[in-house]
């Protein structure tokens, strides 16, 4: 078993032996300078090669990663000399590519020489499946239910997911057999939908690999042509463990340890630039293929991450990192250059496209710093996602909109405060398996309904959107004076607010209609005008 061991810099011991098979060792202070005396020193200087002591940046940090063996406490210089040149030959990052940034054989080219231009890291890569190839399989999936075996070969998208792959073969000069034999299996599967007329969650998780299954194979290849030795991985087969949920699975446990295992003793024994698969693992009593939920391959990266206790994280988008509102609602939205685990997790949970809403837990578990920068423009500073950071200015940070949600209105109709009522309540939803903060199809709100008015008088309102503003909640009284002010003067009439637990975020929640003008007049106010001092 892989043991991640933590010391206070001030608590360390003077010495100590560390379990064999320790894989990630983490040493904090307060004070940066009490760490210039912490360091690690194997007992076996056979492993030696195997050790990288770091400093994270932006944290007090310094993180030791050893693979097996025993490690002594020893003073810093020691170390350095004892593994000076060794620690040169970890991987060092994870760089994430999403669909936007490897859409072409273009953007694989400029993908290729991003990575290239960073001489010193020894990244591992992950790929999410090329443009919009998972989209166009789930429709293709939809359309072979009903379309007949016969007329699967005819299905659109199925054409174009094979001439998006051939074709980028051929421009980066790759065989095309790398892909051929998936495209084969794909128009297969598609034909057994077709056959059987049904298309599970299970078969639907089968089906979407593939987008990612083929995008790394060409990119894998690509870099070897061009001289850059690269090994592909399939997620499912490195250890990537999770629960069987198909389309939104869990990460296990037992996947830190075994991708560590994996991918550091290929490195050590062989090393060429992995490329992995996103958004795919493989499902513990199954052993199917499952997803992790659209977006997933964030969480793949800060996953990887995590198990191999690398330096950084950096997932790369098509827009300069995270912005203080959707683009797409506000063209106006600008980067926000810092943020922590926490209220990246809250803008991720209530709705931000920009990253997996589970990505963070990783990250934050191994306390390693997330950059999301931009593949498009590697020069933005992007944004960087750590532990704390500096809130002493920090007033709003981003306003995030969730459309389309249903509101319900439950009012007992037994005496007020009634013991159990509310917890009736959510075991009504826990039965039916839906997130009260998740959108649900009308046809589950029916069942709900039906039992929630055994107990209570429901009102069902939908069309509504929460609106989440996410940032400083010390400053609380301040958002919701200038929030209110501002829809107000806009005649928007709020129905319900909420403070979130994590104390990052305040939720309104006003009808789908009114929600883009007031997602854009909020960030007029918040971002683009003067804010009172802080310590007013
Ligand atoms: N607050 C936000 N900050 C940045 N991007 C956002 C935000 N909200 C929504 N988006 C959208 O998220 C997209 C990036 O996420 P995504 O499509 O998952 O990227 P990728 O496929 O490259 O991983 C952006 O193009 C943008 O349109
Ligand atoms: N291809 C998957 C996984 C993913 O993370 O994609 P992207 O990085 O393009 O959001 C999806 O579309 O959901």
């Amino acid at each position: 078993m892989a043991a991640s061991l933590r010391f206070s810099g001030l608590k360390m011991p003077p010495a100590y032996s560390f379990p064999k098979q320790t894989t990630s060792l983490q040493c904090h202070s307060a004070s940066p300078t009490l760490l210039s005396f912490a360091a690690f020193r194997p007992s076996n200087s056979s492993i030696l090669r195997n050790i990288s002591l770091r400093r994270c940046c932006e944290s007090r940090v310094f993180r030791v990663c050893c693979q097996g063996g025993n490690v002594d406490v020893i003073k810093r210089n020691e170390f350095e000399a004892a593994s000076s040149g060794e620690a040169e030959n970890q991987l060092t990052c994870v760089m994430k590519f999403g669909g936007s940034s490897v859409a072409s054989a273009e953007r694989m080219r400029e993908v290729a020489d991003l990575i290239l231009s960073f001489p010193n890291e020894r990244p591992v890569i992950v790929l999410s499946a090329m443009g919009k190839t998972t989209n166009k399989l789930l429709l293709a999936g939809e359309k072979a239910v009903s379309c007949g075996v016969t007329n699967v070969d005819a299905i659109e998208e199925l054409n174009f997911i094979k001439d998006l792959h051939y074709r980028t073969a051929d421009e980066l000069g790759v065989e095309r057999s790398i892909v051929d034999g998936h495209l084969e299996v794909l128009e297969q599967l598609l034909k057994g939908i077709a056959m059987m007329k049904e298309l599970t969650l299970r078969t639907k998780d089968y089906l979407v690999s593939f987008g990612e299954c083929m995008s790394t194979r060409i990119f894998a290849a690509y870099l070897n042509k061009i001289g850059f030795k690269a090994r592909q991985y399939d997620a499912f087969e490195i250890g990537f463990i999770t629960t069987d949920d198909f389309t939104n699975a869990d990460i296990l446990e037992a996947t830190y340890p075994a991708v560590a295992k994996r991918l550091n003793d290929d490195w050590i024994s062989d090393p060429a630039i992995p490329i992995v698969t996103g958004f795919l693992g493989k499902g513990w009593r199954s052993s199917a293929i499952t997803t992790l939920g659209r977006g997933g391959s964030d969480l793949t990266a800060t996953t990887i991450g995590k198990a191999l206790g690398l330096r950084e994280i950096q997932v790369w988008k098509d827009v300069d990192g995270v912005l203080t509102c959707d683009p797409n609602i506000y063209q106006h939205a600008e980067p926000v250059p810092y943020l922590t685990f926490e209220e990246a997790a809250e803008l991720a949970y209530f709705g931000a496209q920009v990253l997996h809403p589970q990505s963070m837990r990783p990250a934050r578990e191994g306390d390693i710093p997330v950059r999301v920068k931009n593949s498009y423009n590697p020069n933005a500073p992007g944004t960087l996602i750590t532990r704390n950071r500096d809130m002493s200015k920090a007033v709003l940070t981003s306003i995030v909109l969730k459309r389309n949600v249903t509101m319900l209105d439950i009012v007992s109709t037994r005496m007020l405060g009634q013991f159990g009522f509310l917890a009736k309540v959510f075991s009504i939803f826990e039965d039916l398996g839906i997130s009260v903060d998740v959108v649900a199809t009308s046809e589950e709100l029916d069942h709900v309904v039906e039992e929630l008015e055994k107990i209570a008088v429901v009102n069902l309102l939908q069309h509504r959107s929460i609106i989440s503003l996410i940032g400083n909640v010390q400053r609380s009284s301040l958002i919701l004076e200038k929030a209110f002010h501002v829809l107000r003067t806009n005649g928007v009439n709020v129905q319900m607010i909420s403070q979130g637990a994590s104390k990052v975020n305040i939720s309104l929640i006003v009808h789908d209609n009114e929600a883009e003008q007031c997602v854009r007049a909020l960030h007029s106010t918040f971002f683009e005008s003067d804010l009172p001092e802080l310590d007013q």
